[in-house]
């Protein structure tokens, strides 16, 4: 995917995003870094279509998609994307279980099956919690997995993670990297945003939003 000069600020401040370009390519992990406010989490959101560019464009497979419905919108970011925000936004009335399992519903997928690969995500992450426990009840960690758990489930092409090692201990960590590293491999597109250099050393490509070193490595 790619962004073409986007623009955007919330209200009427002046934009956090100006004149932003990046492209994002299939079979790579992706670190956005740069200092706490620059607005690493506001280009996931517009990579996400969540919010409505001031100018600039965003394209998947060559298409531009941010000037869609809301509607059309919604259903590309429920198909192609899976998020791991740096709050894990669960839904704090309904289990783990369900939590995993709600967005690959949209997606057709049976509620058995979902519900036995959400197992085998859960296990696979260590998080060695009942699957009826409700998110209030669980560490902040677990709820980061959680989350990780409900992107992966649908299989999406783009993985978009905000700090999703954040709250983790080095072994927690490594797993998540891993299933990043996977999604890639398996041709996938993943993007995390991060302040940790060891994640952004072991990216495959770096975009610096540091007014110092701006700039993309790899
Ligand atoms: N909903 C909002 N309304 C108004 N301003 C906002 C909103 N969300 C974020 N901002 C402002 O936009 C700027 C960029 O925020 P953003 O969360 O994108 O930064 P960040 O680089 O991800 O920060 P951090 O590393 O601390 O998470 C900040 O100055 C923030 O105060």
């Amino acid at each position: 995917m790619r962004v073409r000069g986007a623009v955007f600020g919330y209200g009427t401040d002046s934009p956090i995003v100006d004149d932003w370009s990046a492209e994002f390519h299939p079979g790579t992990v992706t670190a956005i870094t740069g200092p706490s406010g620059c607005g690493k989490s506001t280009r996931l959101y517009l990579l996400g279509l969540m919010v409505k560019l001031t100018a600039g464009a965003v394209e998947i497979d060559g298409q531009r998609v941010d000037h869609l419905s809301d509607a059309a919108r919604s259903r590309i970011r429920a198909w192609r994307f899976g998020f791991v925000f740096q709050d894990a936004a669960l839904d704090p009335t309904r289990s783990v279980l369900d939590n995993i399992i709600e967005a690959s519903l949209y997606r057709n997928q049976s509620r058995r099956e979902a519900a036995q690969r959400a197992r085998e995500l859960m296990d696979r992450f260590d998080i060695a919690i009942p699957p009826d426990r409700r998110p209030g009840q669980i560490s902040g960690g677990q709820a980061q997995r959680i989350a990780l758990c409900r992107a992966l489930l649908g299989e999406p092409d783009i993985l978009v993670a905000d700090e999703a090692t954040g709250n983790l201990d080095p072994r927690s960590a490594a797993t998540v990297l891993e299933a990043f590293r996977e999604h890639a491999v398996t041709g996938g597109c993943a993007i995390v945003v991060t302040h940790d250099p060891t994640v952004a050393g072991w990216a495959d490509r770096r975009i610096s939003l540091d007014p110092l070193h701006e700039g993309v490595s790899a």
